[in-house]
């Protein structure tokens, strides 16, 4: 994969050109995405910007308004859509000096009908959703950086099942502004990039926060939480090998592995996220419902006309319960340094069809804490299974030095 970090290095001290960087890029878009189907639209021409991102191609998913590129949104109602300004994310991209390489291919809407976009590492299996091409485009090496979101599990799922890495950094620390939503609660935008490292450059750059590009954690002494999630259906056995393998690594170095079960007001949030994001995407969908149901892809149309019966009473209780949830889980949280989960539920799966399953996301997705998966293993169909790190609201910059340590030691065991 291409790195963020090292990219802007070399163009920062003269070594290549940020033109250069960019044609790179878009030769490799150009002889491989014709198979991968990553990106929804292109510019004419990739032109460098100026800053600490300049010569770095950014991918954005396709539900993220361009002034310069159509917005699809994944769907027919939208096709040729072209809005009049860019999103706050595109403005603060070019701002760093990034190019935007194209639009990346979402599921309709970022719900669960796939998108078109195959997996990097065997074309029959699912990329997941619904950040889709984000991911793919990235883990296939054609680009160093892309922007997903993610209201279930559209970053962190699709990134663990191609290989890349991904944050979904703490509840709006990143604007929404410009993106199309769809749960207004939950809707978080999220970085993919080859590494943690290229991660913490990224975010620090597009949010003026340099403590976000963290050095790179002591494990020694530190508490590693770790979670399985029991309130979710069990994940395949290759993920719990890959969160006993990093639980061993990271105790190897000198991190005390603390096995943490979670309270149960965390599990009530868990099932509050339904109602709350049904809700909500009842409202966010309700012109496209109204208007354009019979446009609507099978899997989004089903659920909305189930969604659109929650009732205010459903609604507010959900906000209730994750209001609560969000207290008990900055204190269990306060409780270990990061904790390590599952990522998703197993190996991409087998099939176009799916998407995957978001259950071992969502709950965090609805807390607000910062999420961060990078590649450590390849399961028995030989595609990627990773690890999720969790940190406690506002700890974007502790999950990235934790990250970054978990990778030295993922590389050097490898
Ligand atoms: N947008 C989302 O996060 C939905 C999903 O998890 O697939």
């Amino acid at each position: 994969m291409l790195s963020v970090r090292e990219i802007a290095r070399r163009v920062a001290n003269g070594e290549i050109s940020a033109q250069a960087a960019l044609v790179e890029s878009e030769s490799r878009i150009e002889a491989r995405d014709g198979e991968l189907r990553a990106f929804a639209s292109r510019p004419q021409a990739l032109v460098p910007g100026e800053g600490p991102l300049a010569g770095v191609a950014c991918g954005v998913k396709d539900i993220i308004d361009t002034a310069d590129l159509p917005t699809g949104m994944g769907s027919s109602i939208y096709e040729g859509w072209q809005p009049r300004a860019d999103a706050a994310i595109v403005m603060a991209l070019k701002a760093a000096g990034a190019t935007i390489a194209g639009k990346t291919q979402t599921t309709a809407f970022a719900f669960l009908d796939p998108a078109p976009t195959r997996n990097p590492h065997d074309p029959t299996a699912s990329p997941g959703g619904s950040s889709a091409g984000s991911a793919a485009a990235v883990a296939a090496g054609l680009i160093p950086l892309a922007i997903g979101t993610q209201t279930g599990g559209s970053v962190i799922r699709p990134a663990a099942y191609c290989g890349a890495a991904a944050i979904k950094p703490s509840y709006d620390l990143l604007p929404t502004v410009g993106v199309k939503p769809y749960s207004r609660s939950l809707d978080t935008l999220g970085l993919m990039a080859a590494s943690a490292d290229d991660l913490g450059f990224a975010l620090a750059a597009l949010t003026a926060r340099p403590e976000l590009d963290a050095a790179e954690a002591s494990l020694e002494g530190l508490r590693l939480g770790l979670n399985r999630q029991e309130f979710a259906e069990a994940p395949e056995p290759a993920c719990e090998e890959a969160l006993q393998r990093i639980a061993a690594l990271a105790g190897q170095a000198g991190a005390s592995v603390i096995e943490r079960a979670a309270p149960a007001e965390l599990a009530d949030a868990y099932k509050a996220h339904g109602p709350l994001q049904d809700w909500e995407a009842t409202q966010a969908l309700g012109w496209e419902y109204a208007n354009h149901r019979d446009a609507l892809p099978p899997k989004l149309r089903a659920y909305l006309d189930q969604a659109r019966l929650t009732t205010p009473a459903q609604y507010d209780e959900a906000r209730r319960v994750a209001r609560r949830g969000r207290h008990v889980t900055e204190a269990w949280l306060g409780e270990v340094d990061v904790l390590v989960t599952y990522a998703a539920p197993g190996e991409a799966p087998a099939t176009l069809a799916s998407t995957g399953d978001s259950r071992f996301n969502r709950l965090w997705t609805l807390m607000g804490t910062p999420c961060l998966t990078v590649p450590l293993m390849r399961g028995p169909r030989g595609l990627p299974v990773s690890f999720q790190l969790v940190g406690r609201f506002g700890a974007d910059a502790q999950v990235i030095a934790v990250a970054k340590a978990l990778e030295r030691l993922i590389v050097a065991a490898a």
